[in-house]
């Protein structure tokens, strides 16, 4: 299980400071973030597997400062960008999977069987020859996580992996988070989803306002925001 601790990390974009100095040791199996628009979710979010370096502070995964081992901290954690689209980056369905492999010299077969799996876990196996652009929202997001999880990282980050999609398809992404056997960060507007989870961290202005247990975070977000 993967650790992350983020010590005094402060966030400038120029002049605007969009994280406020935040400490947090994140070792739960199912983390939530939650907050209003603008508030430094998907700043925090990125920050967790190096895509963001901090301005100033730490952010160490499982020991490893993210400032100066970016690539082995991006095996360990994955990051599920809200829109597919920026994520998708070969035409057809099982290029797309097999990329994430790619430098990872395994035999043919090997990577075969991998593609194989991952595509039948999220049941985009009849579609593995088909253009990636004629998915359905849904589908194209069960495809990005397929990319990412077929590296098999210990955690991967969602940022609002339901925000874009219908009812249905969002349940469908909600059903496959919530049976991953791997760690969780999900930042999320879709408070339901967060219901099971162990642990919410609220955002407000750049800074941490509840960290508790659903239901109580919860409560604070809500009511802070009335
Ligand atoms: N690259 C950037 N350059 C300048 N400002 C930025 C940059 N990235 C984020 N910001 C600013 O930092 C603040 C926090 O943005 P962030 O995207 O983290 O918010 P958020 O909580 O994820 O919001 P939302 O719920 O709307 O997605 C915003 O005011 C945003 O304009």
């Amino acid at each position: 299980m993967t650790t992350i601790e983020i010590r005094a990390v402060h966030q400038r974009f120029e002049t605007f400071e969009a994280l406020k100095g935040i400490d947090l040791t994140l070792d739960e199996k199912r983390i939530g973030i939650v907050g209003s628009n603008g508030s430094g979710k998907s700043t925090f979010a990125r920050l967790l597997n190096g895509l963001l370096i901090p301005t100033s502070g730490q952010v160490l995964v499982d020991g490893l400062d993210t400032a100066k081992s970016g690539k082995a901290v991006r095996r360990k954690v994955g990051f599920v960008f809200q829109n597919p689209d920026n994520q998708i980056v070969f035409p057809i369905v099982e290029e797309d999977v097999a990329f994430g492999l790619k430098g990872l010299k395994l035999p043919a077969a090997q990577r075969g069987a991998l593609v194989e799996e991952v595509l039948d876990r999220y049941g985009l196996g009849p579609f593995r020859s088909h253009p990636s652009h004629t998915l359905s929202g849904g589908q194209k997001q069960l495809l990005a996580l397929a990319g990412v999880l077929i590296t098999r990282p210990d955690c991967v980050v969602f940022d609002e992996p339901t925000t874009l999609l219908d009812l249905r398809n969002a349940r469908r992404v909600a059903k496959v988070i919530d049976e991953m056997e791997e760690t969780v960060i999900v930042v999320t507007h879709d408070l339901p989803l967060l219901e099971s989870f162990d642990r919410v961290i609220v955002f407000d202005q750049g800074r941490v306002i509840a960290d508790d247990a659903p239901n109580s975070a919860l409560a604070r977000y809500v009511e802070r925001m009335q």
